[in-house]
């Protein structure tokens, strides 16, 4: 589920919940697409901040459901809705953002990480790619190379080593959901921010080609 809260500043909180990582199950991410139409319809809201429960972000997909069939509302365009919104949304990240969870962030308009927050795109460990935009959004906002060796290890890294990638906006040792409600009132009224475009890559002998 993720939980509708209003705050100061004409923001919305959406705090995942679901326990003991905040995984994205079926409910959160039904909960993801309920609490967002709900902020963005809201004309008394002017950005959201998004977050976990006890101070996790979130875990990414839920391993629970993995022996199911795929039910629900899709990673993909629950992540890509969030991109779209024409009103700031920031993730607050503390604990994990790892596979689905640092996805979701990446689909976020800004990041704040909190200090022993850690990140990563783990899938790899499972046999899986990160198919919900992280081979896409991550190489846009830190380049080919280092998308690449996260892409391809699976390793996590540490907040500070985020910020100095540019996965993060900012690393805090407060309460990130402060910080980020901070950003968010800073920033609304504002065009939301988009990722950069994917780097042209020069092949020898062959013409520019654009990756998409
Ligand atoms: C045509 C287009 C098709 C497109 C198809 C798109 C499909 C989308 C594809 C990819 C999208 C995303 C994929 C993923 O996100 S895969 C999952 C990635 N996440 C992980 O691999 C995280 C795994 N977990 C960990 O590394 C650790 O557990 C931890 C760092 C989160 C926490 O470590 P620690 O503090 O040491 O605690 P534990 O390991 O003991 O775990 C605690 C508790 O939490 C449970 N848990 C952890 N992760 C998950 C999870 N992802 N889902 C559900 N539950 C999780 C863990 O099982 C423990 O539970 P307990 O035993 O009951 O206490």
């Amino acid at each position: 589920m993720a939980r509708y809260t209003r705050i100061p500043g004409s923001l919305a909180l959406i705090t995942l919940t679901n326990p003991p990582v905040n995984a994205l199950s079926v409910a959160v991410r039904q909960g993801i697409i309920d609490t967002m139409s709900r902020a963005l319809s809201d004309p008394e809201v002017k950005g959201v901040v998004l977050c976990g429960e006890n101070r996790k972000f979130c875990g990414g997909a839920d391993i629970r459901e993995f022996a199911g069939p795929m039910k629900g509302p899709h990673l993909v365009p629950t992540f890509d809705s969030i991109e779209a919104a024409e009103k700031p949304v920031v993730a607050a990240i503390e604990g994990v953002a790892l596979g689905g969870g640092l996805e979701l962030a990446l689909a976020c308009h800004y990041r704040i990480a909190h200090v022993k927050a850690r990140l990563g795109l783990p899938e790899v460990t499972l046999g899986l790619l990160p198919a919900a935009g992280g081979t896409q959004r991550l190489p846009r906002l830190i380049g080919v190379p280092a998308a690449l060796d996260l892409i391809t290890t699976g390793r996590h890294v540490s907040a500070q080593e985020a910020l100095k990638l540019g996965i993060v906006d900012r690393v805090t040792d407060g309460d990130a959901r402060e910080v980020a409600a901070e950003l968010a009132r800073s920033v609304s009224g504002q065009a939301s921010r988009t990722l950069p475009p994917l780097p042209v890559l020069r092949v020898a002998h062959l013409s520019p080609f654009r990756l998409n």
